[in-house]
C-alpha cells in the first residue's frame, strides 16, 4: 500500500483513496486536513517531553492552510501541549489552526488561543491516586513511569528493556483500575493511558467536519488512537464525502497500514506529501 514519494503527488492505493485525492484537489476550499501530532507531525521520541514537529511541518501546514478549508491537529495530548511542543501559538499562515486535544474532549483555537474543556472526570483523580501502587506491586518493569496529563494519566513503557512485554504485563490490571473508576484504556505506542470514555477521534473529526461544512477529508494517523478516525472517514465516505487515509507508517503498529490509501514514511513522509499537496493547490 506504499504510494510513491518525492516532488509528485503519490497516488493512493485504492479507488476511495484516490476519489479522496481528486475531490481534495478539485475542491481545495472545502477540504479538511485533519493530522495527528506523535508519530505523525512529530517523530517518536522517548521523552514525551521532548517531542516536537518535524522542523519541516510549520512550513508545509503553512502553505497549506491557506489553500483548503480548515487545518485541524486531531491528539491524545492535552491541547495546550500539542500547541507548546507543536509550536502553533501564533505561527504565521495557521491563524485559523484548530487542535482537538484529550481525543477530542478539548478544543483550541488559534483565533483565540484559548482552550475550551470539560469539567474533570472524578474517576482520573482516584485512578491517579491509586496508579504508583499498584505498579509496586506488579514488579512493574524498569523504565516504566507515568505521565500526568491533567484529564487522563498514561502508563508508558518506552524506556524498559522489553517495552512491549512491560506493555502487556500492564494490560490487565490497567483494565481493571480504569474499570473500577468508570474510565477507559486507551492503549497506543508503548502506553496505556485511563481516561474518561465517550469522546474519541472519530468523533472529533465528525463533529468539525460538520461543523465546517467539510466536501472532503484528509486524515492521516498513526496509532491506534486514530483507527476511531479512519472508521469516521469510511462513514462519510459512505455518505458522500470523499475523504484520504494516510498512514504515518511504522514498524510498531500495522492495524492502519492496513486500512489506509495512502502510507508514507513516517512524519518525515506526512510532511513531504503536505508539502507537495500544498505545493500541486498552487
Ligand atoms: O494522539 P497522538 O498525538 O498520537 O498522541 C498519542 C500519545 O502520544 C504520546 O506518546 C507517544 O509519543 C511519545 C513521544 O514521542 C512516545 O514516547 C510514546 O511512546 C508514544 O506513545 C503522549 O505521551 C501520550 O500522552 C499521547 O496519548
Amino acid at each position: 500500500m506504499t504510494g510513491s514519494t518525492g516532488s509528485a503527488l503519490p497516488t493512493p492505493t485504492t479507488a476511495p483513496g484516490r476519489d479522496g485525492l481528486d475531490a481534495i484537489l478539485a475542491r481545495p476550499g472545502k477540504a479538511l486536513i485533519a493530522l495527528d501530532f506523535d508519530g505523525t507531525l512529530a517523530p517518536i521520541v522517548a521523552d514525551p517531553e521532548q517531542a516536537r514537529a518535524h522542523p519541516e511541518a510549520l512550513t508545509a501546514l503553512a502553505a497549506l492552510a491557506p489553500k483548503v478549508a480548515a487545518v485541524a491537529v486531531i491528539t491524545g495530548r492535552p491541547a495546550e501541549v500539542a500547541v507548546r511542543n507543536g509550536g502553533f501559538a501564533d505561527a504565521p499562515g495557521l491563524e485559523h489552526l484548530v487542535v482537538l486535544g484529550h481525543y477530542g474532549a478539548e478544543r483550541w483555537d488559534a483565533r483565540s488561543g484559548e482552550v475550551s474543556a470539560p469539567a474533570p472526570h472524578p474517576g482520573v483523580a482516584a485512578a491517579r491516586t491509586e496508579l504508583p501502587e499498584l505498579l509496586d506491586r506488579l514488579g512493574a518493569s524498569q523504565g516504566t513511569w507515568i505521565e500526568e496529563k491533567g484529564r487522563a494519566v498514561a502508563v508508558h513503557t518506552r524506556r524498559a528493556a522489553d517495552p512491549q512485554a512491560a506493555l502487556d504485563s500492564l494490560r490487565e490490571p490497567l483494565a481493571g483500575l480504569a474499570h473500577r473508576h468508570g474510565l477507559i484504556v486507551e492503549p497506543g505506542r508503548m502506553v496505556l493511558e485511563l481516561r474518561p470514555p465517550g469522546m474519541d477521534k472519530g468523533v472529533a473529526l465528525t463533529g468539525f467536519a460538520r461543523e465546517i461544512g467539510a466536501g472532503s477529508v484528509l486524515f492521516a494517523g498513526d496509532d491506534l488512537g486514530d483507527l476511531p478516525a479512519y472508521s469516521a472517514v469510511d462513514k462519510l465516505r459512505a455518505d458522500g464525502t470523499p475523504g484520504l487515509l494516510v498512514c504515518s507508517g511504522s514498524a510498531e503498529v500495522t492495524e492502519l497500514r492496513e486500512r489506509a490509501d495512502l502510507v508514507v514514511d513516517g512524519p518525515e513522509g506526512v510532511v513531504r506529501l503536505l508539502g507537495t499537496l500544498a505545493a500541486r493547490l498552487g
